[in-house]
């Protein structure tokens, strides 16, 4: 490890303070790894004169990483007692997640800069440092007192190496070594990058004991019949053909968090709700290896029809999720409605089928997520030569409670506007938020819709997910859907859009790249948000079509907290200014009046994503 004499230290430090303030640092003084690394720390706004890192203090204890690295760090414990080096792992994004020895001034200080358990010592938040340029870069660093971007770091000296996973390659985590500035040993480079290759050996020799458990495991699991069995382990999963067909990358996800939720019990089942809408059954066991526990066997069933709520909202009603359900006639894409995902389509031909056989159909779906349009293109399906009646049960109108001031509200109101709707055959009777109807209104209106029905009026009623309805009232239907959100069909998003903007009128199309930033939206208000977005930007678009920049400031962020009005206006602010500035940021910057710096900073608070430059 190269030594860092004080006149070298004198030098570097001036070297890093002309950088700061704007020219090129020199080459053979500074390592090209730390001038590297100085660039991307400025271009992240990275403050210099304190440390604001994140903590995090809940972390699996019982990882492959932390595991290995327990008999190693024991180890070095003994070996460098009394010493003043400590020894510091992270995970592989740079969170610390163990720290041993160190004389208790070298710790206070290390706290004081959180160099702890908890914090993330990555380089976008701390800048150089030896954890985060072994994670930038992939290879052993060392950073010496002066090359820290950051001031308040400038005491320590440290050398790290990357942990990698032996199976994968990948890494996993670093093993670093600190020390007060000095004339470090080149022995605590070499110390750095052998402890790391001890931890990759232990790695590799629980990987095998693991993978061996998780292998025999699963060829037992599936040696006898093809039921959906899935084996999930700490960097590995195994499916058999019957899982593997039926499940998406976000399910491995999903079911991996809920193994790791199950797994506390030895065996254990619970249903899990699966992207595309619908859900399984699983059955989770434990898998124990001599080296601790491997991971999880999960055995699944899948319900064929709408998710469990569905089926168990209405008392008495029929869910549609049976076998006969999958042999269901009936379209793909209904009338001036968009969309092909599995869960979708499941619903849309259930509820064709009943506006045919003039079955009561309760739908269930979140808000906007199309509940009453698909009750409206099914009808229209039939052929009906006239629209449905949609009453709204949540119109302030027919609220129970209103003052009865006339015959138009009031507790009556609503029985009232039902009674008076068209009924028939061939005429449809919608009645949205079921939810909203109060008890007190619960037997009128299921009198109401009775009477409809006796004759011959197709009748649906929608509501939310998990709603609290009358038993009164439920019973009146007899066949139950849910429509999917949005966020679990996101492939439908480019068929939506289009549908959408047809209905916009004017031959609008949307930009390719507008499809990226429509994808990674939660969209809590499902297709009816998306339809209001592409109608603003439609209305305010520049070209023939919708770019990117027509898009609402919240569009271009990725959002993980919620703001306060005058945090959202900052935000809009900003990006407004950078679509403006064509994504130059420090155009955007200057025209705004603050520093380049600052609106890194800003960015990266408000989690706002570079708009391409022109
Ligand atoms: N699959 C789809 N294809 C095209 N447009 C859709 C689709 N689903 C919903 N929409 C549109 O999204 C908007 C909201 O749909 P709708 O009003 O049916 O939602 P909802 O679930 O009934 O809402 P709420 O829970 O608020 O009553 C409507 O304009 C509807 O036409």
């Amino acid at each position: 490890m190269p030594m860092e004499s004080e006149a070298q230290g004198r030098t570097i430090a001036r070297a890093r303070l002309k950088f700061l303030e704007g020219s090129e640092p020199p080459t053979p003084v500074v390592p090209e790894s730390v001038r590297d690394s100085w660039k991307r720390s400025k271009l992240l706004g990275i403050g210099i004169d304190e440390v604001v890192v994140p903590y995090r203090p809940d972390y699996d204890r019982e990882s492959h990483l932390m595991r290995a690295a327990a008999p190693v760090l024991d180890r070095l414990e003994q070996t460098l007692a009394g010493s003043d080096v400590c020894v510091i792992v992270t995970d592989r994004k740079g969170w610390v997640r163990d720290r041993r020895v160190g004389e208790a001034r070298l710790m206070a200080h290390l706290d004081r800069v959180h160099l702890a358990p908890g914090f993330s010592y990555a380089e976008q938040f701390v800048g150089t440092n030896g954890i985060g340029v072994a994670l930038e870069e992939r290879r052993s660093s060392v950073v010496l007192g002066a090359e820290h971007f950051n001031e308040r770091l400038q005491k320590v000296s440290c050398a790290a190496s990357p942990i990698r996973d032996p199976i994968s390659g990948r890494v996993a985590g670093t093993m670093n070594l600190t020390c007060w500035n000095g004339p470090a040993s080149s022995l605590m480079a070499a110390l750095a990058q052998e402890s790391a290759d001890d931890i990759e050996r232990v790695m590799y020799e629980i990987s095998t004991s693991y993978e061996r458990a998780l292998l025999e495991a699963f060829r037992q699991a599936t040696h006898y019949g093809d039921r959906p069995v899935l084996c999930i382990g700490d960097d590995l999963l195994l499916a058999n053909a019957a899982a593997a067909e039926r499940l998406t990358g976000d399910d491995h996800r999903l079911l991996r968090e809920a193994s790791a939720e199950l797994g506390h019990a030895p065996r254990t089942r619970r249903r899990v709700r699966l992207t595309g809408g619908t859900s399984a059954l699983v059955r989770c066991r434990r898998v124990d290896s001599r080296a601790g526990v491997a991971g999880y066997l999960l055995d699944l069933v899948f319900d064929d029809g709408p998710p469990a709520e569905a089926s168990t909202g209405a008392a008495g009603t029929r869910s549609s999720g049976g076998p006969g359900a999958a042999a269901d006639a009936g379209p793909r894409a209904l009338p001036g409605l968009a969309g092909a995902d599995p869960a979708w389509n499941t619903a849309s031909r259930t509820a064709v089928r009943c506006a045919r056989e003039r079955v009561p159909l309760l739908i269930y779906g979140e808000a906007g997520t199309g509940k009453s349009a698909l009750a409206r293109a099914a009808h229209a399906f039939t052929g009906a030569a006239s629209a449905p009646a949609v009453l709204d049960a949540a119109d302030p109108r027919y609220r129970a409670e209103a003052l009865g001031s006339g015959g138009d509200s009031g507790p009556d109101a609503l029985p009232d506007a039902l009674r008076a709707a068209p009924a028939g055959p061939g005429r449809a009777l919608v009645l949205r938020h079921l939810d909203a109807v109060a008890p007190a209104q619960a037997s009128a209106v299921a009198e109401a819709l009775t009477a409809a029905a006796a004759r011959g009026t197709w009748i649906v009623g929608t509501l939310g997910p998990a709603p609290e309805v009358p038993d009164s009232l439920l019973r009146r239907f007899v066949e139950a859907v849910t429509v999917p959100p949005l966020r679990h069909r996101l492939a439908d998003l480019p068929a939506l859009a289009e549908c959408l903007l047809r209905r916009t009128g004017a031959g609008v199309e949307c930009s390719p790249d507008v499809l990226p930033l429509l994808r990674r939206q939660n969209w809590p208000g499902n297709v009816g948000q998306l339809e209001s977005v592409l109608r603003k930007a439609a209305a305010g678009r520049r070209t023939y079509r919708v770019e990117p920049r027509d898009l609402p400031p919240s569009l271009h962020t990725v959002g993980h907290r919620s703001l306060s009005a005058w945090e959202t206006a900052e935000r809009d602010t900003l990006v407004e200014a950078l679509l403006d500035a064509g994504g130059n940021k420090l155009l955007a910057a200057q025209r705004l009046g603050i520093s380049r710096t600052t609106i890194y900073r800003k960015m990266r608070a408000y989690g706002i994503t570079l708009p391409t430059p022109r």
